[in-house]
């Protein structure tokens, strides 16, 4: 199959997540075309592609207004594809954190009126080395809401590469008898 991966990132943890299922599907013997939201430059093609992986981060609540500007735009081309949606955020690596990390990607696809096949919460990551005294607090105070986490200077890492592995293996296999 041809799989195109739409992202954002701000500091760089949703693009490690789209270089991993970039490689994952490649592994699988899929050819993989990326594109970044966030660029300005081009707009991404939809010709032949028969699957699409979308994955954005979490900010202040909201994934980047370029991505959802992007996913709103091109909700024609994306309802006659099969589609995974992958909303990466902090709140997703705590169970407790979970509810909330759901109403993030209920409220993308209220905005966007776009409906994915399938989704995903994805942990993220802490990056104080990116961070200055504004983003330190957001995520000490509101994000990790007092959790007692040690922000030690450069990645604090909670994504589960094991469970995105699975769900994109889950999706491949559900996308396949499409395009048989
Ligand atoms: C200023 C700031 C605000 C954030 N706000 C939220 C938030 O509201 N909810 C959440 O779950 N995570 C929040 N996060 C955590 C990010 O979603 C997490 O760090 C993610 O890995 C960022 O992905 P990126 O590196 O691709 O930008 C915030 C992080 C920063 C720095």
């Amino acid at each position: 199959m041809d799989i195109l991966i739409v992202f954002s990132t701000v500091e760089g943890q949703t693009r490690k997540i789209a270089d991993f299922i970039g490689q994952r599907c490649r592994s699988a013997g899929h050819a993989v075309h990326m594109f970044n939201t966030d660029e300005k430059r081009g707009a991404a093609s939809f010709d032949g592609v028969d699957a699409v992986i979308l994955a954005a981060p979490v900010h202040e609540r909201r994934h980047p207004e370029a991505f959802e500007t992007f996913v709103a735009a091109s909700r024609g081309e994306l309802k006659t594809r099969r589609t995974l949606l992958i909303s990466v955020s902090l709140k997703a690596s705590f169970s407790e954190g979970l509810e909330e990390a759901q109403d993030y990607l209920a409220e993308m696809e209220m905005r966007t009126g776009f409906e994915p096949d399938a989704e995903l919460l994805a942990a993220g990551a802490v990056r104080t080395s990116s961070y200055g005294y504004f983003e330190t607090q957001v995520v000490r105070s509101v994000v990790l809401n007092g959790r007692d986490i040690d922000l030690i200077d450069g990645v604090r890492e909670f994504t589960d590469w094991d469970a995105l592995s699975a769900a994109v293996d889950a999706f491949l296999q559900a996308t396949m008898p499409h395009y048989a």
